[in-house]
């Protein structure tokens, strides 16, 4: 066992040669040995848990230290698991596991099997297949879109859409739902209470999905990786309930099964007259949902009831054990979090919540002020010596190596960095090309956004993945759209000394062309501005407030081509005084990466003459407000149709 890594890749590559035959063989096949492996891996890791009793004494005091502990001694425990299931192999595709295991769980392979039964016109394979997709993935909008398609056929007909398999706790809760409905509460407490067993067995199971190689977020750098490795294990334990819960009854409403279960049980054990338990039920209920009115006033009329007294409130042990151990992993989470603040108590930090005096008060003293002498001397500097000019004679014997041309301390410890050479001169003409698939306007909606003279066009990563998908763009070229914008992302990462995760929040491929020759522009193409932040006039300050984009912590443009005129990107003052401190001109494989706050005010002058592209990214500290496209493009390239 452990091949189905192999069959998986097997299988998907049959898929993209259309060979559907093989593609369904290899990954049915694929499908029964993972759910194989799963299984044993389960009943391995369950031996596991033993090992959380043997913690050295002297972390006891320490309640969220002994936490992590036995987290540790556990995990690696389970490691010797997943070797001694996957052999040696495991080790060195970790990583490839990962996805794939995603891919498995989350039921998306039932896409690659759909669509291969399609193509060999068995349709009531595919709507089998999609059904279960939808099954596994209630929220997933492509497992809905194939869905609808399959139901328009007419050939198929209401039975032909049952998932392969199903899950207990979601059958036996309709069928309690059924019970309730026609008021035989006996039955339906027995039923309700056999799908909660059920539903905590998927509990540990869906926990149990989150060991092993978590999301690294492709990161090389250690504390980057070790912070981000612990946060999405706690997160991804933590979030079960709200996995298992997201399915919808119907089409409009989303169950949230923990808080429903007990509430059906309070009903049910009221009216079979066992008051204790039905205590014990709403007490559970009331610490899920505390805000429940319903449950609340349940608590009220029970209450009432003869031979009940206040020590009958009390919760109940299956729903205790999950919920202190999510409000353990709640702790170490926050802790986490405001670990990571404290050292990058130099960037800016995104909190909505405060209001804009704080936030201001706040910004002056986290930032690293910069004395109007540093900025006289760099003036200098640059008036003298052209930076551009600078660079060029170093090009020849630094090609295709990643140069830093500025670095933080260059800029007085204001966050601001310049690299040559990010990407090849080949590696250019491939954007190039896929600037042909660039469609006019900001990708807001605003058609010319900062000036009528230029027209400007994007691309964003998702629709190069689309176009990818539908043949309209080379997979090879979305690839290298991922994969520079990765190469920008890390080198920001490594050159800010950055300990947390940094996620892409937003990423655009822009190209913006002059309509009008220099004589006639008095216009910048892109006026100066903050990327985070609004300037006010009457003061010069700038607030993170709408319609800035205020969760942007960090900028980057790379660019890809020189053959224009004007176009120079130039930092300033601010919005008001907006004489160029310093420029940058852009050419291949030049990336210009700054903090996005009022420390780093910039434009861009006007395009006289040709068109200028460039890949912008806007990154972000908030997990919040992460680009979720961003991994759906991915994934879409590995292989969604
Ligand atoms: O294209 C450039 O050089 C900068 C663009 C920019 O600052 C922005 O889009 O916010
Ligand atoms: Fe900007």
């Amino acid at each position: 066992i452990g091949s189905y890594q192999v069959l998986y890749a097997e299988g998907t590559s049959a898929y993209y040669e259309e060979d559907w035959r093989t593609a369904v063989d290899k990954l049915e096949r694929a499908l029964a040995d993972y759910n194989e492996v799963k299984k044993a891996k389960e009943t391995c890791y369950k031996e596991c848990s033993d090992e959380r009793a043997s913690i050295p004494g002297d972390y006891v005091d320490d309640e969220q230290l002994h936490f992590f502990h036995a987290l540790l001694e556990r995990s690696s425990c389970r490691k010797k698991c997943n070797k001694k299931l996957m052999g040696e192999e495991y080790n060195l595709s970790e990583k490839v596991s990962k996805k794939i295991n995603e891919v498995m769980s989350s039921g998306e392979i039932h896409i690659f099997i759909q669509y291969s039964l399609y193509n060999l016109n068995n349709v009531t394979g595919g709507a089998a297949h999609a059904a279960t997709h939808l099954y596994l993935s209630p929220g997933s909008s492509p497992a809905r879109a194939n869905m609808e398609y399959y139901q328009s056929l007419k050939e198929l007909s209401e039975s032909d859409f049952k998932p392969l398999y199903s899950k207990a706790y979601r059958d036996l809760y309709v069928e309690g739902q059924a019970l309730y409905n026609s008021d035989e509460y006996e039955k339906m407490v027995d039923k309700v209470e056999e799908a909660l067993l059920e539903y905590y067995i998927e509990i540990e199971k869906c926990r149990l999905e989150c060991e092993g190689p978590q999301e690294f977020n492709g990161s090389k750098f250690f504390a980057e990786a070790m912070w981000s490795h612990h946060h999405s294990y706690l997160q991804c334990q933590y979030d079960c309930p709200e996995k298992l819960g997201d399915f919808r009854d119907d089409d409009t409403h989303r169950v949230n099964f923990l808080g429903s279960f007990y509430h059906y049980l309070t009903y049910g054990y009221f009216n079979i007259k066992r008051m204790k338990d039905a205590a014990k039920a709403v007490m559970t209920h009331l610490r899920i949902e505390p805000n429940s009115k319903i449950a609340v006033m349940n608590k009220g009329y029970i209450k009432q009831q003869p031979g009940i007294t206040i020590k009958d409130f009390v919760e109940r042990e299956d729903a205790k054990s999950l919920l202190d151990r999510m409000e353990k992993e709640k702790k170490v989470l926050d802790m986490l979090e405001r670990l990571s603040k404290r050292d990058i108590a130099d960037v800016p930090v995104s909190e909505e919540d405060k209001n804009d005096e704080e936030l201001l008060e706040e910004d002056f003293n986290k930032f690293p002020v910069i004395k109007e002498e540093e900025f006289e001397m760099k003036e200098e500097k640059v008036s003298e010596e052209k930076p551009a000019e600078k660079e060029e004679s170093k090009e020849d014997d630094t090609k295709n190596k990643v140069v830093v041309l500025e670095t933080a301390a260059d800029h007085g410890g204001v966050h601001r960095v310049l690299l040559d050479n990010l990407i090849t001169q080949e590696q250019c003409q491939s954007f190039l090309e896929l600037t042909k698939n660039c469609v006019e306007g900001d990708g807001y909606q605003r058609k010319s956004p900062h000036t009528p003279h230029e027209k400007f066009e994007g691309l964003h990563v998702l629709d190069a993945a689309k176009g990818a998908v539908r043949k309209t763009i080379k997979k090879e070229l979305a690839q290298l759209y991922l994969d520079a914008s990765e190469l920008v992302r890390s080198a920001l990462v490594e050159q800010f000394n950055l300990s947390r995760p940094l996620f892409f929040s937003y990423t655009h491929l822009v190209c913006r062309t002059g309509l009008l020759s220099s004589s006639d522009r008095h216009d910048l193409s892109h006026p100066v501005h903050a990327d985070n932040c609004v300037q006010e006039e009457h003061n010069g300050e700038c607030y993170k407030r709408q319609p800035a984009y205020t969760w942007r912590d960090y900028s980057a443009i790379l660019y890809l081509n020189d053959d224009f005129e004007g176009g120079k990107f130039f930092f300033a003052h601010s919005q008001f005084d907006t004489t160029p401190q310093h420029y940058v001109t852009p050419k291949c494989g030049r990336m210009v990466g700054f903090s996005a706050g009022k420390e780093n005010m910039h434009g861009v002058t006007a395009i006289t003459k040709g068109r200028r592209c460039a890949v912008a990214l806007w990154l972000t500290l908030d997990p919040r407000h992460r680009e979720t496209t961003f991994d759906e493009a991915q994934t879409l390239l590995n292989g969604v149709f």
